[in-house]
């Protein structure tokens, strides 16, 4: 059972898994829960985040101080429910304003059970994180705080529960997010290309930029085989975003170095592509806190252009900058780089229809500097044809 803490002055606290701890109070459910703490600079685009699915067991701290400000809407979610698994923010809004909401940010969460906290200093819990990195949190608030004696929790007891927690690290979660059942999201306007998209946790968005371009998209469980994938007639094919560690990912690795073997247009984003990496033999590792939020500089290696980008990311791939690089598919490249960190944000194969980017064209939330990726994949779907 959950509660609302709106209005309330419920008290909570957030226990990291070093010991450091931060007081503040309960926001959206009263409870407990457990995840990896992220922080996410995103100044806008707080539904995008909560509902994408690649933010299962993770903990969001929002580096913005007001968050809420525009309460909820029925258009902005990028899947069925909120996938964060806790929520922190400093200030929440007490007045939501905007012509499209429907209820406040607090409402919402606790309609989900979400367990969030406010009134934290986020931005010593950020530097924190930066410094130390990513690490497991929980967040404890009313009976969660009390025994059933009525005596308080001791610190000591919630951190053994935190430390007791779940890593992120080897943590194989897309069948968890992604759908059971295949569905269409039919093309908007006249059908010119079929793509399956296999699900390892895909945004709505993502469909959608494809279908706005004449794509059928046929959306796949993250179980789907090449047989699977095949039986749609693609033109092309799709690995989505996910949550999770890519090492785990075996068998999305095994159904891509299908498609890249039958020479198939392939166009993967984020967690598909680190799926291409691997499939193309490179590994993947953990960043130590990632990349989140809207306001990410990316450059083209081609063009030399910089792209203002959205991000969602903890792992990457460990692929060597000064390509192209041999593969078992022929040579590929770092074909995008980060220019805060000069982590890799996209793959270029030279010799098969393939290509992958670290973060989210899609845009949703984001800037749209990137939407010429979707024309990409079109391109290579034409020139099969041609
Ligand atoms: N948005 C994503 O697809 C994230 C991919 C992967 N789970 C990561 O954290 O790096």
């Amino acid at each position: 059972m959950t509660t609302s803490a709106q209005g309330t002055k419920v008290p909570a606290v957030l226990v990291l898994e070093d010991g450091r701890t931060f007081r503040g109070r309960a926001y959206g459910a009263v409870g407990e829960t457990f995840g990896e703490a992220v922080f996410s600079t995103g100044m806008t685009g707080y539904q995008e985040t909560l509902t994408d699915p690649s933010y299962h067991r993770q903990v969001v701290v929002m580096t913005a101080p007001h968050v809420g400000n525009t309460g909820v809407n029925d258009e902005d979610p990028e899947s069925r429910r909120i996938w964060v698994s806790g929520y922190v923010v400093r200030d929440p809004a007490r007045m939501p304003s905007n012509w499209r909401a429907r209820r406040s940010l607090d409402e919402e969460l606790a309609a989900q059970g979400v367990v969030g906290i406010s009134g934290v200093d986020t931005r010593a819990l950020t530097r924190h994180l930066r410094e130390r990195g990513a690490m497991r949190v929980g967040i404890f608030s009313g009976p969660a705080l009390t025994t059933t004696s009525g005596t308080p929790v001791a610190d000591a007891a919630l951190l053994a529960r935190v430390q007791a927690a779940p890593e992120m690290t080897g943590a194989d979660l897309s069948g968890e997010v992604a759908t059971t059942e295949p569905y269409v999201v039919p093309a908007i306007g006249t059908k010119r290309f079929t793509v399956a998209a296999v699900d390892l946790g895909i945004k709505g968005m993502t469909p959608h930029r494809m279908a706005e371009r004449g794509i059928e998209v046929h959306v796949l469980p993250a179980t789907a085989t090449v047989d699977d994938v095949y039986a749609v007639g693609p033109d092309g094919v799709f690995f989505s975003n996910g949550p999770g560690d890519p090492a785990t990912a075996d068998h999305a690795v095994a159904v891509m170095r299908g498609v890249l073997e039958r020479r198939t247009p392939l166009f993967g984003i984020c967690f598909g592509n680190q799926i291409l990496g691997r499939a193309l033999g490179f590994g993947t590792y953990k960043l130590k806190y990632g990349h989140r939020g809207i306001n990410q500089p990316v450059q083209d290696r081609a063009t030399g252009k910089v792209e203002i980008t959205a991000h969602n990311h903890g792992f990457a791939v460990d692929a060597p900058l000064d390509g192209p690089t041999d593969s078992p598919f022929g040579r590929v490249e770092v074909s995008h780089v980060c220019l805060n960190d000069d982590v890799v944000e996209g793959l270029r194969c030279l010799d098969v229809p393939a290509f992958s980017v670290q973060y989210h064209p899609e845009a949703a939330a984001g800037p749209h500097d990137a939407a010429y990726l979707f024309d990409r994949f079109v391109s290579l779907m034409e020139g099969q044809r041609a």
